[in-house]
This record gives C-alpha cells, sequence and structure tokens, in this order.
C-alpha cells in the first residue's frame, strides 16, 4: 500500500517536501527548464540523510528551497511543520537561525579569524561579547580547532576551513544542518575525518543533517536514509543499507558500480561474454549481509557443487554500520553444476548476479 506523502505525520519530519516543482522561467538566452518534477520526501528528525545524483540532477535547487532561497512552483516545503513557501522576511531570518549550512568551498571570510568567522552569525545576531565567548569555545573544541582560535583561513588546510564552516553554522544552534556537497574539494582522508565529525555531531547534538553530495562513497560512510534524484525526480529512496544492497532503479545502479570494489579487474571485464561456450566458466557477482558474512560460504559452495569454483573479486565493507559483502566467483558453465550452486544461493539466502561467461 502507498501512503500519499500528504497523510504522512509530520511530526517524525524535521523536513517535508509535498509534491514539489520548481520551473525555471525563460530568460535572455536561456529556455524555460523544471528543475524539480513532483518531488515528495521525508528527511527523518534526527537522521543523516543523502540526497545523491549527477549533476544537475536538481539537488542543489532541492536543498535551497529548505532554507527559502528558493520558493517551489508548486507544492509545498515544510521545515519542522512550517510551510517555508508562506514565510515573509521575518520569518525566513528565524528559519535561517535554525537551519545551518555548509558547503563545497567553505565560504569563510579570510579576513577573519578562526574565532571571527564562527562568531560573525551570533555578533549579527546582536549576542553580546561574553555570550559570544560561551558559545563559540566549546564549538571550536567539537569540530577540533580550540588552539586555532586566533589564526586566519590562509593559514589552515581545506579541512580546517570545512571545520571552521561546521562550527560557524552550530554557532546559531540549528536543529538542522544542509551539507552541499561539504566534502567534494577535500581529499579523501580529510573527507573521512569531515563526515566522522557530522555523524559525532548528528549524535551528540541530535542535530538533523541533509547532505547532497554526488559521491556514493559519502552516502556510504555517513547516511542513515537516502534518496537518488534525477533528471528533477526522485526515482529510489529507503534505509541506505537497503538501497546499497539491493538498488533498483538504473541510475542507483550505474552510481554504485562507480565505488571502489564493485569494479571486475580489467583483464576479466575484457574477456566476458554474454553467452556460454562449451567448457566456459560463468562468472556470478554474490552479495551477501549480516550473518552470512561470517560463514565459509566458499568452502561450503564448492563442498555443494562438487566443482572447482575462481574467486575473481572480493571487498567486504559496512554500509549504515552492517557488514556487507560482495564477492566475484567463476565455476562451470555446465547445467549440472549451474544448478547446484543456484541451489546452493537460494538455500542460504544470497543475492546474485550473472556477469557474463569466461572460457
Ligand atoms: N536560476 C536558475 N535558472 C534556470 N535554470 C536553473 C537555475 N538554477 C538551476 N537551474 C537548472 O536546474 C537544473 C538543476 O540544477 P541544480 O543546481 O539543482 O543541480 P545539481 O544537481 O545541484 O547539480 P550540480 O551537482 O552540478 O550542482 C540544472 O539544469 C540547472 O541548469
Amino acid at each position: 500500500m502507498t501512503i500519499p506523502a500528504s497523510t504522512i505525520a509530520r511530526d517524525d519530519a524535521a523536513v517535508a517536501f509535498d509534491g514539489v516543482s520548481k520551473h525555471f522561467p525563460a530568460s535572455g538566452e536561456s529556455v524555460a527548464f523544471t528543475a524539480l518534477n513532483n518531488v515528495s520526501l521525508t528527511v527523518a528528525r534526527g537522521s543523516i540523510t543523502g540526497i545523491i545524483g549527477r549533476s544537475g540532477a536538481g539537488k542543489s535547487t532541492l536543498i535551497r528551497l529548505v532554507n527559502g532561497l528558493e520558493k517551489p512552483s508548486s507544492g509545498k516545503v515544510r521545515v519542522d511543520g512550517v510551510d517555508v513557501g508562506a514565510l515573509d522576511e521575518g520569518g525566513l531570518r528565524n528559519l535561517r537561525r535554525s537551519v545551518g549550512m555548509i558547503f563545497q568551498h567553505f565560504n569563510v571570510l579570510s579576513s577573519r579569524t578562526v574565532f571571527g568567522n564562527v562568531a560573525l552569525p551570533l555578533e549579527i545576531s546582536g549576542m553580546d561579547r561574553r555570550a559570544i565567548e560561551a558559545r563559540v569555545r566549546p564549538l571550536l573544541d567539537l569540530v577540533g580547532l580550540a588552539d586555532k582560535h586566533g589564526r586566519y583561513p590562509a593559514e589552515l588546510s581545506g579541512g580546517q576551513k570545512q571545520r571552521i564552516g561546521i562550527a560557524r553554522a552550530l554557532a546559531t544552534e540549528p536543529k538542522l544542518l544542509l551539507s552541499d556537497e561539504a566534502t567534494s574539494a577535500l581529499d579523501p582522508e580529510t573527507t573521512q575525518s569531515i563526515l566522522e565529525l557530522l555523524k559525532r555531531i548528528n549524535a551528540e547534538l541530535g542535530l538533523t543533517v541533509l547532505l547532497i553530495t554526488h559521491e556514493m562513497e559519502v552516502v556510504k560512510a555517513v547516511t542513515s536514509d537516502v534518496a537518488v534524484i534525477d533528471k528533477g525526480e526522485i526515482v529510489e529512496r529507503g534505509h541506505t543499507f537497503d538501497v546499497f544492497t539491493h538498488p533498483k532503479h538504473a541510475t542507483t545502479q550505474a552510481l554504485l558500480s562507480g565505488l571502489p570494489g564493485s569494479k571486475l579487474p580489467e583483464a576479466i571485464a575484457r574477456g566476458l561474454k554474454p553467452a556460454a561456450a562449451p567448457g566456459d566458466r560463468v562468472v556470478v557477482r554474490l552479495t551477501f549481509f549480516g550473518a552470512a558474512a561470517e560463514r565459509p560460504l566458499i568452502s561450503q559452495l564448492i563442498q555443494s557443487i562438487g566443482a572447482e569454483v575462481n574467486i575473481i573479486a572480493g571487498t567486504i565493507d559496512e554500509i549504515g554500520g552492517k557488514p556487507y559483502g560482495s564477492l566475484v566467483v567463476a565455476y562451470g558453465a555446465d547445467p549440472e553444476t549451474v544448478e547446484k550452486a543456484e541451489r546452493f544461493f537460494s538455500e542460504n539466502g544470497l543475492v546474485t548476479e550473472v556477469l557474463g561467461y569466461v572460457a
């Protein structure tokens, strides 16, 4: 049964998009464009929710609707139950204080120290000096910049600049943090440390995080829930573990194929054939989760089919804290072996995908 988005209780939703479309009218040289088409989506309070899509899919437009930088052409965006499109200037100012945002290029002010950058939104809101000190110091501790409070951004690394961005976003004690490709300009190691920080903030402060990204690695590392956006439409959504282990839409499958560990060795990929000739071997990807990840599956498979099994590629990983494995194996493509193997896979609850055949 499908529950219409409009009847879902709002209480658990930090953000709710209800049939949201966004059309940009033609102007000058550019033709009219529909950036979002009838998007319905809820972001659960306390979750880290990822929205992933390719360049131009509509991610930034979606996130800009949340803090009122854009208004929907139709439909409603609610933050904490409040209809963003109906807010006046004062309402929008209040909303933006309760919604923090971090950016790909950090957007820190080079003329201000680390402390001065984090203090800025509080100065603007008219907070007195002592209260600002009391608010900013613990935030610098939280993001690991306490010893850098008097430094200027030019003296800091990209990861440290993003830590300023995060502390500044948290200064007004928001309930929701929006992250617009916040790790896209960082190297993989720094990305991991920033993602760890976001996870800690989510757990310790109970802050809801809505992040947009084009990187599946980011979604895998940090989110509990994910929505896949393609050409302005949500094409798949769910718990991150479920979407990663059973991707249904071609866009999700394509985005996942870029993850390290999911690729076949080049030499094998080149030699794959779509149909078997006599004596060929079938190449199969096995995906296993939870308890299956801890069993000696390959030795059991060899016993069951009574034939040789080659291991071609394999990866063990964690998605949303749950173990997950992917193994590519090859065995005889003769009907008897294939039937025994399929029986073994179904008895053991393994998800399988035939990738092709090799000589
Ligand atoms: N103000 C605007 N006027 C006209 N078209 C726009 C406007 N803003 C965005 N678009 C178009 O809407 C589409 C979605 O843009 P958006 O920036 O939301 O995509 P995105 O998924 O965030 O992409 P990227 O990852 O490249 O930033 C794009 O084709 C873009 O050209």
